[in-house]
């Protein structure tokens, strides 16, 4: 098997991160809005800042693969399925890249190299790219300089968020946007097509399905219980069908859904935005959701039918309970200070990226958390994060295990 994440703290050993390329390059003052994006980080900066982020993993026992890389192998030799690639995603890149579907396809099918192409389609592909010479039509002569007819996706160096690996299993998600529901198709065919996955992997959630559902809001809390976030990224009805299929998995070992409403804001726009576990009996956590949380309990394996019931208690006592603790401490983002817990989580202070039981990569931007955690006991590697902060995620929502050790 493939896949193996049955928590969140098990021992980091193969991850899947996508570099950070031209895409970010294409942001514009006026798009990237749209692209979920609140500035233009610097590319060069960038690139170092994630490079250094893979290092790290590698250093601590992770094998790194990249989501182009993966997507090239799979496309590397095998025609019709390159065809349909570049297909499906013109497809999906909205009415524009409908309209030039032909010129589009030709212009990407002209490019040999399965990596480039995948670049390529990750970079967008502007009026210019297709048009070189073209002159004297009204689509020539009117913003033709800053024009994509299949625009970029920026978002990818975010692996968390467009499918989520559950146990053995894998959720392909519907994302909210529109700019992100590109992304899942990168996932879609290395998980279908690539002999390492292909045919393997249980999937409990397909884009096709109606409900928004993203990955920074699926926790593996333990073997058997699953948090996922209602948030303004995930409806709780795509929460019910995605339960009710892990249930219907009689290889899964996961019998409840843990559902953690959170405010549906930007600022908090996935669970793992507010609450990542750093430790066996330890999370992060951002105070702001402490007030008005509720959390719901999903039962009913092998019933046919989901039982829902509210769950009361202070967070820190629901999560001792369901994962079988005398305990569980809550690290707060900010420490005391309320503009620091603001700051530092709006920079992913509370996004960490666990690698192993008590061992987090943060960014160093966040210091006052930083300090809380290794006051804490935990071992904090610190990335540099001048550049990848500004796409509003963190070292979690930049990667997503395909495998951890059990614990
Ligand atoms: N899991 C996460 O919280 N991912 C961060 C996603 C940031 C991205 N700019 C977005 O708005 O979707």
């Amino acid at each position: 098997m493939p896949i193996c994440v049955k928590s969140e703290i098990g021992p980091l050993k193969r991850v899947l991160l996508q570099r950070p390329g031209r895409e970010l390059e294409h942001l514009s003052p006026n798009t990237m809005g749209q692209l979920l994006f609140d500035d233009i980080p610097y590319l060069y900066g960038a690139q170092r800042e994630h490079d250094c982020f893979a290092q790290i993993l590698r250093d601590n026992g992770a094998e790194v693969v990249y989501l182009e890389d993966l997507t090239a192998q799979v496309l590397a030799g095998d025609e019709e399925l390159r065809r349909r690639f570049v297909e499906e995603t013109i497809r999906r890149a909205g009415s524009t890249a409908m309209g030039y579907r032909g010129d589009l396809k030709r212009y990407l099918l002209d490019i040999q190299d399965p990596l480039e192409l995948v670049l390529k389609t990750m970079e967008g592909v502007s009026y210019q790219d297709v048009f070189p010479n073209e002159q004297g039509r009204l689509s020539s002569l009117v913003h033709t300089g800053a024009r994509f007819l299949m625009p970029p996706i920026p978002n990818l160096y975010f692996t968390r968020d467009p499918f989520a690996c559950i146990g053995r299993g894998v959720s392909l998600n519907h994302m909210f946007t529109d700019t992100r529901n590109r992304e899942t198709l990168y996932g879609d065919y290395v998980l279908r097509h690539h002999p390492d996955y292909a045919g393997q992997v249980p999937l409990y959630y397909t884009p096709d399905q109606y409900f928004w559902i993203e990955g920074g809001d699926i926790l593996n809390l333990s073997r058997r219980v699953l948090g996922v976030g209602i948030s303004q990224r995930t409806q709780p009805e795509a929460i019910e069908q995605l339960a009710s299929a892990i249930f219907a998995d009689e290889s899964s070992e996961i019998d409840t859904v843990l559902a953690f409403e959170i405010p549906s804001t930007r600022a908090f726009m996935h669970l793992d935005t507010v609450f990542t576990q750093v430790d066996v009996d330890k999370f992060t956590v951002h105070p702001g959701i402490l007030g008005t949380l509720r959390i719901f309990e999903l039962t009913g394996r092998g019933q046919g039918k989901l039982t829902t019931r509210e769950v009361s208690g202070p967070l820190e006592q629901v999560l001792a309970g369901y994962l079988g603790l005398d305990r569980v401490q809550l690290i707060r983002c900010g420490g005391s200070s309320q503009i620091a817990a603001e700051r530092e989580q709006w920079n992913d202070g509370s996004n960490t990226l666990c690698i192993a039981p008590g061992a987090v990569v943060v960014y160093d931007r966040n210091y006052v958390t930083n300090q809380i955690l290794e006051d804490s006991g935990i071992r904090v590697l610190k990335m540099p994060s001048a550049e990848l902060s500004r796409g509003r995620g963190g070292p979690r929502c930049m990667s997503m295990p395909l495998w951890r050790d059990e614990i």
